[in-house]
């Protein structure tokens, strides 16, 4: 097999200083890393390979071709290199200069003439945007459409961008994007960066995904859920719309074209995949454009925000201009670290030069996302607080340091007795793979710095790649849409297996929303719900709604309930303040139409004021004006569903709140539970005894049964986002009848 080149010039040479104006503010003790510079970015991507089918496009790895000759010397002349970056090479010509470039010709043949390619190529070789051009201009993928997808919106959204920048058109001509409440698409369209998601969800209405000669599954190593989904189906379609004429009869599947696909990333184990693909062809990319140096620390770094925060001022106080690019687990670390940057930043000298602290994470509506594109202004240097939303194919203009904290949030299931289950997200150590990515995002304009906040013993001991979603997480979603497209969870033929009690729980859920019966087989119920973009209990209650009168009111409830951030904000410094603005808008039954009546409240304002005067309010009232704003995207997106169902969005119940609660009960029937004498509740489906949740404004209520929207685990367990409902509400509930609860 082809023999993986290490990576090209990861260089000791580049050493951070310790001298610099304020090298005395930040002692050299003071300082959680140590220069270290490693080469170990090729993690173990194909261990044994795969016999003759892999192949190294690049060539002999001891043979540089004259693409990394002329690299090397690059890297042995910064100031050359220097010269070259502040004339900003024209788009077209930084396209030749990527390594993906030499072995265009090479790479085609082989897709060409295999159905399955997987390509590992190093992070900012070019393949995420380029492999899909190559492809077009070829004219391997015909009159069909080529879908890139990607496990994030931003990366799809931003890539769409710059693809079509690189055709010289704008995003949703030639070039489009398709994600979860938003698409830029046209007839013309012919690459098409999508999100995971959204290609299975485009499965449910074109089982044999027609549209598309060639999918190319880019970041494969991610597993996310829908990858996998992804995958799994792709080999079944592939095995139809591939099949010799005479197998596929003479129905609609024989007009359709056989379909490609490639597989891409950096850090795949590639010999599984191969595998699982009847021992597909692996080939191999070498280099990337620019050289990363990577720091690990000496000792490892409890406080890793404050470790961040030290090696943010450490580069800004000591090195030349570059934004940076900071690593963290959630939104909490990213606020703190925000807040802390800001408070040190005004304490260094007037003639320092600026900073501008740009947050990043899945919660923030995408104009504020967006914002990290824009460069900084003149002399004050960006710094992008992300979390591994930014970990993968996205390329940050400006980029020159990465701070990588080595944490990320994991979503992971929790499996109760009762056969219940939640996902909740922890705190807990990247993989290999990640490390690599992230030092990946530095490196992609010109020379890069990647600080680790741990140690290299550390690095070492993390596992090479995060466990599959499909063995962590709840399934009940694409357990529906596997249903609509006729397929059993527990008969597919899934790279990696799901956990019986997964499926057990998935299957209870949809029995118990009424989306499949007692056979396990779909009912009407389930696929109305399998339509809506919304997880399985909130689509419940949407199409309970139809019945009650009140899709307009669920329809506000769900789309914030769906959004990424907290309606509220909670203020330790005004907590009094903020208690008073939330009274305001709290009625008596709950949490739930307290939503309510802020987002009718939030209506007004939109309809009166501009955007200052809505943000303003929102201040005033400690609402999340983001929380808000994404909201009203997912209520627009939803009322469009609305219409394609036939089902009339507007149908309102006014001020009656019991068609709302009855709506939600059919959505929450796992999340009931009764009072016990001793003032707790007790859970319907379940074994655990709940307190209501501080933050709800029934906490300090003795009401006989409530709905919640999630339980939080701290001393006790929380029940947050809850509503009273009487409990003959709860008794109507089919699965409930004759059961004596009401
Ligand atoms: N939006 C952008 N703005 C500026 N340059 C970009 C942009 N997107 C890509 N590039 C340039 O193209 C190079 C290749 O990017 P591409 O995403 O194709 O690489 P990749 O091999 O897919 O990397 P990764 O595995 O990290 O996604 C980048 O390193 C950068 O130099």
């Amino acid at each position: 097999m082809a023999k993986i080149a290490a990576l090209k010039g990861v260089s000791r040479s580049h050493k951070i200083s310790d001298s610099g104006p304020h090298s005395k503010r930040l002692k050299k003790r003071e300082r959680p890393w140590v220069d270290v510079s490693d080469d170990e970015l090729h993690v173990k991507r194909a261990k044994k390979g795969t016999g003759d089918r892999s192949k190294n496009l690049n060539g002999s790895p001891s043979k540089p071709s004259a693409l990394e000759s002329k690299k090397k010397a690059k890297i042995g002349h910064p100031s050359r290199h220097l010269a070259n970056g502040t004339k900003q090479a024209s788009i077209q010509e930084q396209r030749r200069e990527l390594p993906i470039t030499s072995g265009k010709d090479a790479l085609l043949d082989e897709i060409r003439d295999n159905d399955v390619t997987i390509l590992i190529g190093e992070t900012g070789s070019g393949k995420t945007t380029q492999v899909p051009q190559y492809i077009l201009e070829s004219g391997i993928s015909g009159k069909g459409m080529i879908a890139v997808t990607q496990p994030r919106k931003v990366a799809a959204t931003s890539l769409a961008t710059r693809v079509a920048t690189e055709q010289n058109t704008s995003v949703g001509g030639l070039v489009g994007y398709s994600v979860r409440f938003d698409e830029a698409s046209s007839e013309d369209t012919r690459i098409k960066y999508v999100t995971d998601g959204m290609l299975v969800r485009e499965l449910l209405g074109d089982t044999l995904l027609s549209r598309y000669s060639v999918v190319i599954v880019d970041e494969a190593h991610e597993r996310t859920l829908r990858t996998d989904l992804l995958l799994t189906n792709l080999k079944s379609i592939q095995k139809t719309r591939n099949a010799p004429a005479d197998a596929k009869g003479k129905g609609s599947v024989a007009k359709l074209n056989p379909l490609k696909i490639v597989i891409m990333s950096a850090t795949l184990d590639a010999e599984k995949f191969s595998k699982f693909y009847d021992n597909a062809k692996v080939i191999y990319v070498k280099g990337r454009q620019h050289p990363v140096t990577i720091y690990h620390t000496a000792i490892s770094q409890p406080d890793f925000v404050d470790a961040a925060m030290r090696t943010f001022f450490q580069i800004h106080t000591d090195q030349p201009p570059g934004d940076v690019l900071i690593f963290l687990p959630g939104q909490e670390d990213i606020e703190s670290l925000d807040k802390s940057i800001k408070l040190y930043a005004d304490r260094l000298p007037k003639d320092s030069s600026g900073i501008v602290v740009c947050p990043m994470y899945a919660a923030l509506p995408p104009g504020q996302q967006a914002k990290i594109f824009s460069p900084a202004p003149q002399n004050t240097r960006k710094c992008i607080l992300a979390t591994n939303i930014a970990e993968t194919s996205i390329t940050i203009p400006g980029i020159k340091y990465v701070i990588d904290t080595g944490k990320c949030k994991e979503k992971r299931y929790i499996a109760r007795d009762s056969g219940t289950g939640f996902d909740t997200l922890l705190t807990k150590d990247i993989t290999k793979s990640s490390a690599m990515q992230r030092a990946g995002r530095a490196g992609r304009e010109s020379i890069g710095f990647c600080f680790r906040l741990y140690t290299e013993e550390s690095f070492k001991a993390l596992p090479d790649s995060a466990e599959p979603e499909i063995r962590r997480c709840a399934l009940s979603s694409s357990l529906l849409q596997l249903k609509c497209l006729g397929q059993d969870l527990e008969q597919l033929d899934f790279m990696d297996k799901p956990d019986w009690e997964a499926i057990a729980s998935a299957l209870k859920t949809l029995y118990l929303l009424g989306a499949i019966d007692n056979q396990k087989h779909l009912t009407k119920l389930g696929r109305d719900m399998a339509v809506l973009p919304l997880e399985p209990h909130l689509a419940r209650a949407v199409v309970a709604s139809q019945e009650c009168g009140c899709t307009l009111e669920i329809i506000d409830i769900v789309s914030v309930l769906s959004a990424s951030s907290k309606l509220f904000f909670d203020s330790t410094d005004e907590r009094e303040a903020a208690a008073e603005a939330r009274r305001k808008f709290r009625h008596s039954s709950g949490d739930h139409m307290t939503i309510l009546n802020v987002v009718r409240s939030y209506q007004e304002i939109v309809a009166s004021e501009n955007k200052s005067g809505r943000k303003e309010w929102c201040k005033k009232q400690f609402l999340n004006d983001r929380c808000l704003s994404e909201a009203r995207d997912i209520r627009d997106q939803l009322r469009e569903v609305c219409v394609r169902m036939g089902v009339d969005w507007r149908s309102s119940c006014g001020d009656d709140e019991q068609p709302v609660l009855r709506s939600l009960v059919r959505g929450l029937v796992q999340q009931a539970a009764f009072l016990q004498p001793d003032g707790s509740y007790k859970q319907l489906m379940g074994p655990s005894i709940v307190k209501i949740h501080p933050s709800s404004s029934l906490c300090d209520k003795k009401v006989p049964a409530i709905i919640y929207d999630e339980l939080v685990y701290t001393s006790h367990i929380y029940a947050r986002g809850v509503s009273s409902v009487p409990r003959k509400l709860i008794a109507e509930v089919s699965v409930f009848k004759n059961k004596n609860i009401g």
